[in-house]
């Protein structure tokens, strides 16, 4: 059996912040694993390097099962992102250990390829509705099927969703939160007439995404649905915050427009009622912030019951080993939606080496043995950590909002 030997967090900063678990055996075989929570990085690796690399020495690399169920139940403390991220680090990594033992990449030890490949959504962000569709056209001339819209607000100076950039998207900047300002009227007026514009100038052959961000009360929510029903939309993301899962009835009862949510989940029960009362379409829980792909198969399979799809988050904030577990899971899982991509830095992709690959819209994880990713660690230390947050959010009269 292939025994854990040493373990290591590797914390490097090529434009952005990554923390990557590394596992060696005393085969010689080292798996990685992405523990990347942005904003609060350094807390995971504390989590990962004080308290978990500990109980890893010694143990079965093959044993993955036992070794989630013993970090997870073994900690007391359950759930919370910082501990399913650690946990799903070291998940990832012993997916990837097996798989390079086994020769085969993790989609085959997982079941197979259920698909060709994995249908994915770029991220078309303008300043006003003309750019944005500009941006979408771009994404539809290199093949993509799917394509996310999120447009500066007139009346608001910056919106979630729409850098300086044209490919790459990165909230979490400076040494402090930035403040932003954020008006829901001005909002709700605003996305219906986005659509109405993309949908005459894009026409009906593109999956069109939207993400709200957790900014609307149930019932805007609803309406915002209702408004975006002509145009139907791929799905609208993160409508409303689900800490109150039974809220999504409220929406429910007033839109078809699919939903979807998940991306802050960081296990089974966050969805749960979500799911067994079809209050959604697509869950976003991912691999690195929901336990792994152990945890993450769980969740798909319940939401498989009830004919829920996966969507997982993929910003640029997870790291291309998420990308790639992500790649893997989503070939071979059933239920599978789509999923997103947000294309990372070059400096990134040097510092991640990887075998995924985006053609016509689809993404394929590649079939080298493991995930399909390595780590070029010489590489990952020229490049400090840099403390950085998200932006907050308030509302013009000051109030504390939701980001
Ligand atoms: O990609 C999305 O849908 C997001 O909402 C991106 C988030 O803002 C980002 O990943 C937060 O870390
Ligand atoms: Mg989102």
């Amino acid at each position: 059996m292939p025994r854990i030997t040493s373990a290591r967090v590797i914390v490097t900063c090529p434009g952005r912040n990554f923390v990557t678990l590394k596992i060696e055996t005393d085969e010689g075989m080292y798996g990685v694993g992405d523990a990347t929570l942005n904003g609060r990085e350094l807390a995971v690796a504390s989590y990962l390097e004080d308290h978990v690399i500990p109980c890893l020495i010694g143990r079965d690399a093959h044993a993955i099962e036992d070794i989630w169920q013993y970090l997870y139940k073994g900690a007391y403390w359950r759930r919370g992102p910082v501990t399913m991220s650690a946990i799903a680090a070291v998940d990832m990594a012993l997916w990837d250990i097996k798989g390079k033992i086994a020769g085969l990449p993790v989609y085959q030890l997982l079941g197979g390829a259920a698909r060709e490949g994995c249908m994915v959504y770029g991220h078309a962000n303008g300043t006003d509705v003309a750019e944005t569709i500009e941006r979408a056209r771009e994404y539809l001339e290199q093949g993509y099927k799917a394509v996310r819209l999120q447009s500066g607000v007139p009346g608001l100076a910056a919106t979630y969703g729409v850098s300086g950039e044209r490919f790459y998207y990165e909230p979490a900047k400076g040494s402090l939160p930035e403040e932003t300002l954020w008006s829901t009227s001005k909002y709700m007026r605003h996305v219906p007439e986005l659509f109405e514009t993309a949908r005459d100038q894009l026409g009906w052959d593109v999956h069109l995404l939207h993400d709200v961000h957790h900014r609307l009360t149930p019932i805007e929510a609803g309406r915002l649905g209702k408004d975006l029903e002509p145009y139907r939309l791929f799905w609208l993301e993160d409508a409303t915050p689900a800490e109150n899962q039974a809220g999504f009835r409220l929406i429910r009862q007033h839109t078809t427009t699919p939903l979807a949510v998940g991306e802050i989940f960081n296990s089974i029960w966050d969805a749960k009622q979500l799911i067994e009362e079809q209050l959604i379409d697509f869950i976003r829980a991912t691999v690195v912030h929901a336990g792994g792909i152990t945890h993450l198969r769980r969740i798909a399979g319940l939401a498989d019951l009830y004919q829920v799809r996966t969507g997982c988050h993929g910003a640029t904030d997870l790291s291309p080993v998420s990308m790639a577990a992500a790649l893997n899971f989503g070939l071979s899982v059933p239920n599978f939606g789509i999923q997103e991509y947000m294309r990372h830095t070059e400096e990134t992709d040097a510092v991640f080496p990887h075998a995924y690959s985006l053609s016509n819209g689809l993404m394929h994880p590649g079939d080298k043995p493991g995930l399909g990713v390595d780590i070029d660690e010489a590489l990952a230390a020229k490049y400090e950590y840099k403390r950085a947050y998200l932006p907050v959010n308030r509302l013009e009269d000051g109030t504390m909002f939701n980001w």
